[in-house]
């Protein structure tokens, strides 16, 4: 598997630290784009320098996950750029439609909302889908051309 990008504000520094080290307890390997304290950061930061990073080396990293206070913040930033579909989640059923419908390459997670537990399912449930194709196609196409 390719590199899994990961990035956070302060909201949601606690969540990066425990959702990276099962990550890579578990092999995977992290590209970590900070914050590394839980110092008062700006998040559009950290959010667009993951997804500039996600959305350019589509070769080196397999997927991005971010987090902030609700997650809300570091989704509006990740958006904004080009070839970025980054999905906020809080259950496991729109962690994996986020892959199998917009195959998403960010999902996006709130530190201040989401138990650690089940943050950590959302990130397997979305590491085990696939984008399904088919119907869901030219819709994420249309996604990708606005
Ligand atoms: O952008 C957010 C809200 O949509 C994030 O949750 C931030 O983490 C939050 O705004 C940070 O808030 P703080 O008062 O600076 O701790």
């Amino acid at each position: 598997m390719k590199k899994i990008a990961m990035g956070c504000d302060h909201g949601g520094f606690e969540l990066k630290e425990i959702l990276r080290q099962r990550l890579q307890d578990e092999g995977y390997e992290v590209q970590d784009f900070g914050c590394y304290t839980p110092d008062p950061v700006e998040y559009p930061e950290i959010a667009f320098r993951v997804a500039g990073e996600v959305a350019a080396k589509p070769e080196e990293y397999e997927f991005g996950i971010l987090c902030c206070g609700t997650g809300i913040g570091v989704s509006i930033a990740a958006n904004k750029v080009k070839g970025v579909r980054a999905a906020l989640c809080a259950d496991c059923f729109s962690a994996r439609m986020a892959k199998e419908h917009n195959n998403a390459n960010i999902i996006t997670l709130g530190g201040r909302t989401t138990g650690r537990e089940l943050a950590w399912e959302m990130v397997k449930a979305f590491m085990g889908a696939s984008f399904l194709h088919g119907i869901h196609e030219p819709r994420v196409e249309a996604l990708t051309n606005a």
